[in-house]
């Protein structure tokens, strides 16, 4: 498969000194959706901005189909298409002819930008509010139009900047259909979320920053492997006096994660049944209010790999105790 977008080694330093890329590389493919994820703050739409061409890297390159977005701007931004993260200005226009207009301004003829507006419009189920102005629509009909203000005429490489924030979740569903459509028609989609379920499901990479660098990519699985431990133990405190020690014959496989009344503990299979029998004794005793035991996902992974809240010691408790064996 050809990569449409290549950013190799991509610094972006900000006046006031702030390095957002941190010398980002990463390629996505014709017909690939993946996934960027990252806490607040990370780089994620100051790397969207560059390859659009809405700022300028302190160095490093970008390619888009070959194309260099600082030296041939215009038409780099015909080649690619960006649902930003704000809401598209909608005030006076309804969602039919903002789709329509833009597939125009891309170029589209006017009967291709009709028929592809009611093909979005229907895919995405905005008939209901179609040819209401954008005044008096919810947040969600407002995202769900700036998707299809991008995906009208996309070009080949399609960026996405929390495309379903605020969308139910039956059009939710719907719009990842229509992402993966895009690909199908052999974009190249590189989309920003802070879903790491949804991403997980919907993916074919993924991608994860932090402090302006890339932390890690590869498949859900890939990335999955990385984890310690097959299991977490998932325990809430009954009060705020915390949770005892792990019992000595109940060998953790890795340091536990801790918010505030929550404690993980990551646990190989074999220490499963012992550490259920442990969390019942501590119901039964009112130590804790609720546990669990869940197989580890990719969100263990994103929380590992981009700063989840870590005990400062893996051998230490909420109150100094000891949680490993
Ligand atoms: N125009 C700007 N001028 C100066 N600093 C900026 C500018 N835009 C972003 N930054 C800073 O660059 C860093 C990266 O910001 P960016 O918006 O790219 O992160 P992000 O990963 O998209 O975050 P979020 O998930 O909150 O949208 C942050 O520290 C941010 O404050």
């Amino acid at each position: 498969m050809e990569d449409l977008l290549i950013i190799e080694d991509l610094v972006k330093c900000y006046r006031g000194g702030t390095r957002a890329n941190d010398g980002v590389s990463l390629q996505v493919e014709t017909g690939e959706v993946v996934g960027l994820l990252g806490h607040n703050g990370a780089g994620k739409t100051t790397l969207i901005n560059q390859v659009a061409g809405l700022a300028v890297p302190t160095s490093g390159t970008i390619r888009v189909d070959g194309c260099d977005p600082v030296a041939e701007p215009a038409r780099v931004r015909r080649m690619v298409a960006v649902m930003p993260q704000a809401h598209a200005p909608l005030a006076g226009v309804t969602p039919r002819q903002a789709i329509r207009t833009m597939a125009r301004i891309r170029g589209m003829n006017k009967h291709d930008s009709r028929a592809r507006t009611d093909e979005l419009i229907d895919a995405l189920d905005l008939g209901a509010w179609a040819d209401t102005t954008g005044e008096r629509l919810s947040g969600g009909v407002r995202r769900l139009t700036a998707y299809g203000m991008a995906a009208s005429s996309p070009g080949r490489v399609v960026m996405l900047d929390e495309p379903t924030n605020d969308v139910d979740p039956v059009r939710r569903r719907l719009l990842w259909e229509q992402i993966r459509e895009l690909a199908d028609r052999g974009c190249a989609v590189l989309l920003v979320t802070h879903n790491v379920a949804e991403a997980e499901r919907s993916v074919d990479r993924i991608v994860v920053m932090g402090s302006g660098k890339v932390l890690a990519e590869g498949t859900a699985a890939q990335l999955r492997s990385r984890t310690v431990g097959e299991f977490r133990l998932e325990l809430t405190a009954a009060s705020a006096d915390g949770i005892p020690p792990l019992p000595g014959h109940i060998p953790a496989a890795g340091p536990p994660l801790r918010a505030v009344r929550r404690l993980a503990i990551p646990l190989d299979s074999q220490a499963a049944s012992a550490a259920l029998a442990w969390g019942q004794q501590l119901r039964a005793a009112g130590i804790v209010d609720e546990f669990a035991l869940v197989p580890v996902g990719l969100e263990d992974v994103y929380l590992q790999l981009a700063g989840g809240e870590t005990a400062p010691d893996a051998e230490k408790g909420e109150h100094g105790e000891s949680l490993a064996a």
